[in-house]
């Protein structure tokens, strides 16, 4: 009998990103503090003949389908470090903007990983899950844990970090993605000839997520990326500006952008300030989430 799997995996929002100088490597050192947002991808597999990606959603169109899909790469190496073929239907139902700075290629990839673990009973350890998810990519260890986490190194090295209630935020979706090297290439170039600080997470962040404070997190969230982004995409300053005139607590880029992100107190707010900002000609869309959402999850 043909079975299925199905994981259900989270966006990201990024409550900070503190960004060092380029490595050796190309890659950036990071203090991430990531949180799970409740807006989901679902990765669905079923045994086929040979491995095929399909993508269904608003913004199927912008997603690869051939081997560089995250989700697609995910299956081939646990195949390959299990001695089997690859030979599985990967569908993604798309709701996470694509390119947006929040995730989503990264979610498709843990959630593919988790499902063809379960469809192939490979009884791989979290450990060597966790190690594949590194090797797809930085974000997508912490789109396999969801909660909340401290990433350091490239952002793939996690610590969970404790979170003592519910935060609210809305999402501006903007028209068009932005490329992750090319907005890290930017703040090389904004910060070439300065001194650039060791990343490392702010304690009263990390508080303020702890004690599960609005207010506090508010006041403290921040992203080294944002000047970057909004140096590629100056039209991000009035999505923000319009976000906090309608009443948010805090407004910043999410990652790499360009969606952006606002923490508002309750959900009363979100849907004031999503309808703010739907009719502020400013943004594609506007999203409300709660964070912190679960890990990748066999549905
Ligand atoms: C910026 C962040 C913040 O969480 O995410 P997004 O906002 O794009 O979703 C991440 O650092 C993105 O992570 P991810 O998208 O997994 O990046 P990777 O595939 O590992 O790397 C893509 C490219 O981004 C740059 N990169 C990524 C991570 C890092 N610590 N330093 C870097 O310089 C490199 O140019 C690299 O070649
Ligand atoms: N499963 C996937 N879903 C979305 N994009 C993917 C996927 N696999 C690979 N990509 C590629 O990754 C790029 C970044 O997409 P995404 O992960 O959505 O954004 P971000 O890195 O800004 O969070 C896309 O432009 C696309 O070419």
């Amino acid at each position: 009998m043909t079975h299925s799997v199905t994981v259900r995996v989270p966006a990201k929002v990024n409550a900070q990103l503190a960004v060092g100088a380029p490595r050796p490597d190309g890659f950036h050192d990071l203090a991430n503090v990531f949180l799970a947002v409740g807006l989901h991808d679902e990765v669905t597999v079923t045994p086929a003949d040979e491995l095929r990606v399909t993508c269904s959603g608003p913004d199927a169109d912008q997603v690869p389908l051939d081997t560089t899909n995250l989700a697609a790469r995910a299956a081939i190496a646990l195949a390959a470090r299990h001695g089997i073929e690859p030979a599985v239907h990967i569908h993604i139902a798309k709701d996470i903007p694509v390119a947006g700075g929040m995730a989503g290629g990264s979610a498709d990839g843990a959630g593919a990983l988790l499902a063809c673990d379960a469809l192939w009973s490979t009884g791989a350890t979290r450990d060597e899950l966790l190690a594949i998810c590194a090797q797809l990519g930085s974000d997508v260890p912490f789109s396999l844990i969801g909660g909340a986490a401290l990433g350091v190194g490239r952002g793939e090295q996690l610590t969970p970090l404790e979170v003592g209630g519910t935060f609210h935020w809305v999402f501006a979706v903007a028209d068009g993605g932005l490329s992750t090297p090319a907005v890290y290439g930017e703040f090389d170039r904004l910060t070439a000839g300065t001194d650039v600080p060791e990343p490392a997470p702010s304690p009263a962040l990390l508080a303020a997520l702890r004690d599960g404070d609005t207010a506090a997190l508010a006041d403290v969230l921040g992203n080294d990326l944002q000047p970057a982004a909004l140096s590629l995409r100056p039209s991000l300053a009035d999505t923000l500006a319009a976000g906090t005139a309608a009443g948010a607590l805090a407004a910043l880029v999410s990652g790499s952008g360009p969606t952006t992100a606002f923490l508002v107190s309750d959900a009363e707010s979100a849907h004031k300030v999503a309808d703010a900002l739907r009719t502020s000609g400013t943004c594609r869309e506007a999203r409300t989430a709660v964070a912190p959402a679960p890990g990748a999850t066999v549905v």
